[in-house]
C-alpha cells in the first residue's frame, strides 16, 4: 500500500494551481442523470472519488468518455439500471447524490444506504424525508434505500432541521424535474451548492435563491445538455495556504475562487500571514514568521468550514500560544489529534473542543491517515516536523487531493510516494 514520505524543514515558496472542486464535481456529475442529452463537464479534478462517481454512472449504463484533460462527456440516454451498489457506496458516501436525480428522472432508485464513517454517523434521514415530502415512496430493505414514484415528483415546501450540503443538493436536483414549485428552507449556502445550481440552470432548470438559505425551484418537464466547468476547490486552496503559513513561506494559489474563502483567509491573517488577493489568485506571505495560535469554531458556510478544521489544528500545533478548535458539524472529527500527538503535539480533546498548545517543534514519526482532511493535516504537520514522517493509508488523501506530492514538491517540500 502506498505511503507518503515527508522530510520536514523546508520552507514552501512558489505558485500552485487549484484543481476543480471535488465537492462540486460530485453533485454535478450526479446531475447529468437528469437529462438524456449529451453533457460535457470540464475542470474535473483527477481524484479517486471522481473515478468512483464515473464508475457508478458507467455501471448504470451511462456512456462516459474522458479525455486526457479530465473533460468528461456523459450520455445518459442508454441508462439501463437505477442502482448504486454497496461496493461503490461504501468507498464514497457521496454516491447518495444519485438518489434524487434517479427518482426524479426515472421514477426509481435503489441506492445502498451509506453507513457511518470515520468522522461521524452521517445519517441521510433529511434526504429521505424531503423526497417523501415530494411524493416518493421510500423503504429501506437489506441495507438499500428503495425509492419509487408514480409519474413525476411533486413540488413541496421543505424545511431542513439541520443544514445539510448533500441533502440540499439531492433535493435541489430532484426538484428541478418535479411538477410545481419546491421551496428549500434552511438550505445549505455552500459555494458547491451554488455551483450545482448554476449547472442545473445551464441545463434549463428554474432556480432562484441559491447561495441563500431559501432556494426556490420551479420544476420543468425536461432538462437539456450543456457544457459546464466545475468551480475551483476552496478546501485544496486553503490547505496549500496553510502549507505556506506553517512553514513560514510564501505561496500563491492560482485559478481559485477568492470569494469562497473569507473565513479561512481571515483566520490566516489573524495567525500573522500577509494575504493578498487578485481576481482568481490568493497569495499568502508569512515572511519567515512563526504563526500565532488562532481560535476556530466550525459551522455551515459562510462560517469556518469543518473541512479546514484539521489543517488548522496542525497550524496551531506549531504556533505561538494556545488555540481552541471547536468542531460543531461532525461528532468524531478529531482522529488526526492522536497521530499529531505521536509527532510531539500538545493537544487535549474534551468533547467537541481541542485545546492546542503550540510547540516549538514537532518530530517526524510513522503515522496513519484516518480520513481525508486528517491526512492533509498530517502532511502539513510533517512539513514542519524534524526528520522523516511516513504517512500510511494515503488512499484517503487520494480521494480529495490531486497529485499532492507533485504540487507540494513543486513548492519546495521534500515529499515522495513510497511503497513501504
Ligand atoms: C461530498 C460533500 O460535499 N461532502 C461535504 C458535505 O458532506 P455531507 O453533505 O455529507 O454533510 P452534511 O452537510 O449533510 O452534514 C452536516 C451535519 O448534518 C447531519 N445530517 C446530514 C444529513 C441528514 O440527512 N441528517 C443529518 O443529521 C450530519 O450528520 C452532520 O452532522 O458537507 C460537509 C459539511 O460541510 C463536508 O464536511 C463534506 O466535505
Ligand atoms: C468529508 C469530506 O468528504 P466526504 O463527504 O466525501 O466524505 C471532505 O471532503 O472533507
Amino acid at each position: 500500500m502506498d505511503k507518503l514520505l515527508i522530510t520536514g524543514g523546508n520552507t514552501l515558496n512558489g505558485v500552485v494551481r487549484a484543481s476543480g472542486a471535488k465537492n462540486a464535481a460530485l453533485p454535478i456529475l450526479a446531475a447529468t442523470l437528469l437529462t438524456k442529452d449529451l453533457i460535457t463537464i470540464k475542470n474535473l479534478p483527477h481524484l479517486h472519488d471522481i473515478t468512483t462517481m464515473l464508475e457508478l454512472l458507467g455501471s448504470m449504463g451511462c456512456g462516459v468518455v474522458v479525455d486526457e484533460r479530465m473533460n468528461v462527456e456523459l450520455d445518459v440516454s442508454s441508462l439501463d439500471n437505477c442502482e448504486a451498489p454497496y461496493e461503490l457506496v461504501k468507498t464514497m458516501r457521496a454516491s447518495i447524490l444519485v438518489l434524487g436525480p434517479l427518482v426524479a428522472h426515472f421514477g426509481r432508485a435503489v441506492v445502498s444506504l451509506p453507513g457511518g464513517c470515520a468522522i461521524g454517523s452521517r445519517p441521510v434521514d433529511l434526504h429521505l424525508r424531503g423526497l417523501e415530502a415530494m411524493g416518493a415512496d421510500i423503504v429501506v430493505d437489506n441495507g438499500n434505500i428503495i425509492a419509487n414514484v408514480d409519474g413525476r415528483l411533486k413540488g413541496a415546501r421543505i424545511f431542513f432541521d439541520k443544514v445539510t450540503v448533500t441533502g440540499t443538493e439531492n433535493l435541489l436536483m430532484a426538484a428541478a424535474l418535479a411538477e410545481g414549485t419546491t421551496i428549500l428552507e434552511n438550505a445549505a449556502r455552500e459555494p458547491e451548492v451554488v455551483d450545482l445550481a448554476e449547472c442545473l440552470i445551464a441545463m434549463g432548470a428554474k432556480i432562484t435563491g441559491h447561495g441563500t438559505d431559501t432556494i426556490t425551484i420551479e420544476g420543468v418537464e425536461r432538462l437539456g445538455g450543456t457544457t459546464y466547468s466545475v468551480m475551483p476547490d476552496r478546501i485544496e486552496t486553503g490547505t496549500f495556504l496553510v502549507a505556506g503559513a506553517i512553514t513560514g513561506g510564501k505561496v500563491r494559489v492560482t485559478d481559485t475562487d477568492v470569494s469562497s474563502l473569507e473565513a479561512v483567509l481571515s483566520k490566516l491573517e489573524e495567525a500573522g500571514a500577509k494575504v493578498t488577493c487578485g481576481d482568481d489568485w490568493i497569495e499568502l506571505d508569512m515572511e519567515g514568521r512563526r504563526p500565532k495560535a488562532v481560535n476556530i469554531s466550525t459551522a455551515p458556510y459562510p462560517a469556518f468550514p469543518t473541512d479546514m478544521q484539521a489543517q488548522f489544528v496542525a497550524l496551531n500545533a506549531v504556533a505561538e500560544g494556545v488555540g481552541s478548535v471547536i468542531e460543531n458539524i461532525f461528532e468524531n472529527r478529531f482522529m488526526h489529534v492522536n497521530e499529531m500527538v505521536r509527532m510531539g503535539a500538545d493537544i487535549e480533546v474534551n468533547g467537541n473542543t481541542a485545546i492546542v498548545r503550540g510547540k516549538d517543534a514537532l518530530k517526524g514519526a510513522p503515522v496513519m491517515a484516518t480520513d481525508l482532511r486528517a491526512s492533509a493535516s498530517l502532511v502539513l504537520s510533517a512539513l514542519v516536523a524534524e526528520g522523516d514522517t511516513k504517512i500510511d493509508r494515503i488512499y484517503h488523501i487520494d480521494r480529495g487531493y490531486e497529485c499532492i506530492e507533485e504540487k507540494l514538491g513543486a513548492l519546495g517540500a521534500k515529499i515522495s510516494r513510497v511503497l513501504n
